[in-house]
């Protein structure tokens, strides 16, 4: 039954009158209102407001599925000005005078029914008009395969408790597409809501949500945990050759450059490897590369044969592969058949693998025949002496010429092979043989002032010569980090200390697009103190080379634990068997504040230019002498968007905003959220955040609206800002305007923000390195 309700005007030609209310709906523990408009009217029948006149308005209530009504508030206006409330206040509570309004709280099921306003004023009074009030449970939601194969069928379940005159709207959504499940209605106040699907590699790690809806009237969203993931065996998409050599691609001009590249989908990521069946002897094999490319430098006849690509991925304690494979021969040589990419393309199990024989014998039955030569059998001619003695001499004539061309093409051959190998070696063992140009003696002298190539825009690129590798200090997914030496001017000894990033020469295409996407933003970004300088790039040969200023403290949560409170000495070195100590400087609270700001500076910085960062966290904020805060590793939000589902698996779900963990969006507000959590980080000297929780209870907790609870020993305002970083809608989050201004009063009044005589005992006890442990903090 639908409710008469919308502007139903009672005791018509009358003074006081009463527009009845509207249906509603509320979850359970939440509350909804209901609005009963009392209004007088002149002699021209406009509404007027306020009631002048005495007036009575009472709210019924029938719940649900019951024909017996009771009062459940009552209120009483004089002449407008005064008026008094009965209810039982802790469940109902009325709003204001002209608009008679029942807040029904604390919500429950069976709140729910029918709700009625009587208005009773002098010569008039309404039967009343009422409105329906639906109320909903919490529902619950669940992914009944945590894990599944490939293209078998995902369930995720919805169930849903209500009351109320009509069932509630139920489906379920992936990002804003709403997809086609079935709707199983148990009785008329329960409902399940059951999504199948065929399980795709591309679900992994997707939320799914049910959406509960009262069109107009009440959303309510659950997330359906624990995330999907499907497994999937590799499949080989492409093996592709390069350069292309004519219309048969297998055919290689001898001394050629080829590159092979072999692509599989799979989750989890298959692993590659390249292996060989020479020409010469098809039966033997080797493995070429554990990556998924193989480049030959120089193609030689011994370089014919199949080249085989595997991808392989275990799923369950079971290993699946599939191949792939393509026959490369030079292209001098003529066969009685064509050679194509072979389509292999089985995926084999660990149980399978003896089929690889069989695969091999396919192939070698693919393979051309061999070259045919002339028959040794055939019919005799007699020619004259004369004649004999011409063709001999013709003969000896070509064949000197041949040796002549064959001879001079193999020197110059040589030469050409000498100046590559020279240029090559001369680019790998350069950093053992310039050390005099590089003596470990020349002390830089201290400034960071750009390499002069890059002052003078000669351009970014050092010459090779003039860089020096000498410690790996770290790794990136596909760089190692080194510290090294440059040159500053050319043709000087003027050296100054870099860090170099040096790309992983087997990276593959994709690494090393981010690599020059790294270079590309940090070339057209200002400099800024609180951003990281870049002093040069080396992109000539293999291996390419960033070199970039160096940040002597580290990362920001090194230097954080490093100083954290209670720990007096640090061991600087050793002395034979003696540790040798330096007294540790604390970190005052202005300090602490003043490297959060920081961070804000380089943030609001990298903001203008439309710049967002990878993975803010202390772990990825570099420290430089003084401790100045310098930000490493951003790009455009695209760019960085593409990198974190490259490198999905290392997710930083502790720094993530719900928006980057549901939708996988990044941008300035994701951006933001991270720094409120990098905040807390700082506070807590490089506490892992979320201390108490693994990673798929943070994404829980974060989803269900929970946040970090208030540091003992920060004020409110410092809270108040982080939580407001925290905020679920990404519009209410501040922008880095107001972070700054904030930070900046902060700072100024450190000490009243953060005290350290009420920091937690547990920052005191991870004093001597090993964090956490004993303590009842768990550190991930
Ligand atoms: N300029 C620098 N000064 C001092 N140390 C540095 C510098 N740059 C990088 N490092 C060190 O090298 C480590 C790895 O560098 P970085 O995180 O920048 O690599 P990445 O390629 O961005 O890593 P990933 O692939 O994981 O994103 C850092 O954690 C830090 O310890």
């Amino acid at each position: 039954m639908a409710p008469q309700h919308l502007c139903v005007t009672v005791a018509m030609g009358q003074d006081v009158q009463i527009h009845g209310p509207s249906d509603t709906a509320m979850q359970v523990n939440g509350e909804t209102e209901l609005l009963c408009q009392v209004f007088i009217t002149d002699k021209n029948g406009s509404e007027r407001s306020p009631v002048t006149q005495p007036f009575n308005v009472t709210w019924y209530f029938k719940p649900e599925n019951s024909n017996n009504s009771r009062v459940v508030l009552t209120f009483i206006s004089d002449k407008g000005n005064n008026y008094t409330v009965s209810t039982n206040a802790s469940k109902y509570q009325s709003t204001q005078k002209s608009a008679v309004g029942l807040r029904i709280m604390h919500g429950n099921l069976t709140d729910a029914g029918l709700y009625t306003c009587h208005l009773d004023a002098p010569n008039q009074n309404s039967d009343g008009y009422g409105a329906h009030v639906m109320v909903i449970d919490n529902p619950i939601c669940f992914n009944e395969n945590k894990d599944v194969d490939y293209r078998q069928n995902i369930t995720l379940r919805c169930s849903v408790n209500f009351r109320g005159y009509q069932p509630p709207f139920v489906y379920w959504r992936m990002g804003m597409m709403k997809l086609n499940s079935s709707t199983e209605f148990v009785n008329n106040t329960f409902l399940n809501e059951t999504l199948v699907m065929k399980a795709d590699e591309h679900m992994n790690g997707y939320l799914y949500h049910c959406h509960v809806e009262y069109v107009g009237l009440l959303q309510i969203e659950c997330p359906s945990y624990p995330l999907v993931v499907v497994y999937k065996p590799p499949k080989i998409s492409s093996l592709v050759v390069t350069p292309v050599a004519g219309r048969d691609h297998t055919r290689i001009p001898l001394g050629s450059q080829v590159r092979l590249q072999c692509s599989a989908d799979g989750h989890p990521y298959p692993i590659y490897s390249f292996h060989f069946r020479p020409w010469s002897n098809p039966s033997s094999r080797r493995e070429l590369s554990s990556h998924n490319f193989y480049i030959i430098t120089s193609f030689q006849p011994q370089d014919q044969g199949t080249y085989i690509c595997f991808a392989m991925n275990e799923i369950k304690d079971r290993s699946h592969y599939d191949t792939k494979n393509v026959t490369l021969l030079l292209q001098e040589v003529e066969y009685s058949q064509p050679y194509s990419v072979g389509g292999a393309g089985q995926t084999w199990d660990s149980n399978s693998i003896g089929s690889e024989a069989q695969a091999q014998q396919a192939d070698s039955g693919n393979q051309p025949s061999r070259p045919s030569f002339p028959s040794t059998t055939g019919s005799h001619n007699i020619f004259s002496p004369y004649a004999i003695g011409a063709v001999i001499s013709a003969a000896l004539a070509v064949i000197l010429i041949i040796v002549f061309i064959v001879i001079a093409t193999r020197v110059k051959k040589r030469d050409r092979k000498m100046r590559e190998k020279l240029a090559r070696a001369h680019d790998e063992t350069l950093d053992d043989q310039e050390v005099e140009l590089l003596d470990e003696t020349v002390q830089p002298n201290g400034h960071y002032m750009p390499a002069e190539y890059s002052r003078l825009k000669m351009s970014w690129e050092i010459p090779r010569k003039d860089v020096r590798l000498l410690e790996q200090i770290g790794r990136g997914s596909f760089v190692e980090v080194w510290k090294g030496r440059m040159r500053r001017t050319p043709g000087t000894n003027d050296i100054m200390r870099i860090i170099i990033k040096k790309l992983d020469t087997e990276a593959t295409e994709r690494e090393r697009h981010f690599f020059t996407t790294e270079l590309e933003v940090m070339k057209m970004l200002p400099a800024h103190p609180n951003i990281i300088r870049l002093v040069g790039s080396y992109t000539t040969n293999d291996p390419w080379l960033l070199m970039f200023e160096v940040a002597q403290e580290g990362t920001l949560l090194e230097f954080l634990q490093r100083h954290r409170p209670g720990k007096q000495e640090i061991v600087m070195g050793r002395c034979g068997d003696e540790p040798v100590f330096m007294h540790k400087q604390t970190l005052t609270a202005q300090k602490l504040l003043c490297l959060v700001a920081q961070v804000a500076s380089g943030l609001e910085h990298l903001q203008k230019f439309k710049l967002i960062y990878f993975r803010l966290q202390c772990a990825r904020v570099l420290v430089a002498k003084g401790g100045v805060c310098k930000l490493s590793g951003f790009g455009f939000p695209q760019e960085m968007a593409d990198r974190n589902a490259y490198q999905q698996s290392s997710a930083p779900v502790r720094w993530m905003a719900p928006e980057s963990l549901v939708d996988s969006v990044y941008n300035v507000k994701t951006d933001i959220w991270a720094f409120g959590v990098l905040m807390w980080e700082v506070l807590h000297f490089g506490l892992t955040p979320w201390p108490h929780l693994g990673p798929q209870e943070v994404l829980e907790s974060v989803h269900t609206g929970k946040r970090m609870a208030p540091p003992p020993h920060c004020s409110k305002p410092i809270y108040n800002l982080m939580m407001r970083c925290w905020m679920g809608e990404p519009d209410d989050r501040p922008t880095y305007d107001t972070v700054l201004d904030t930070m900046s009063r902060l700072v100024t009044e450190a000490d009243q923000h953060v005290q350290y005589t009420h920091l937690p005992a547990y920052l005191h006890s991870l004093d001597g390195g090993a964090d956490g442990d004993g303590d009842e903090i768990s550190h991930a």
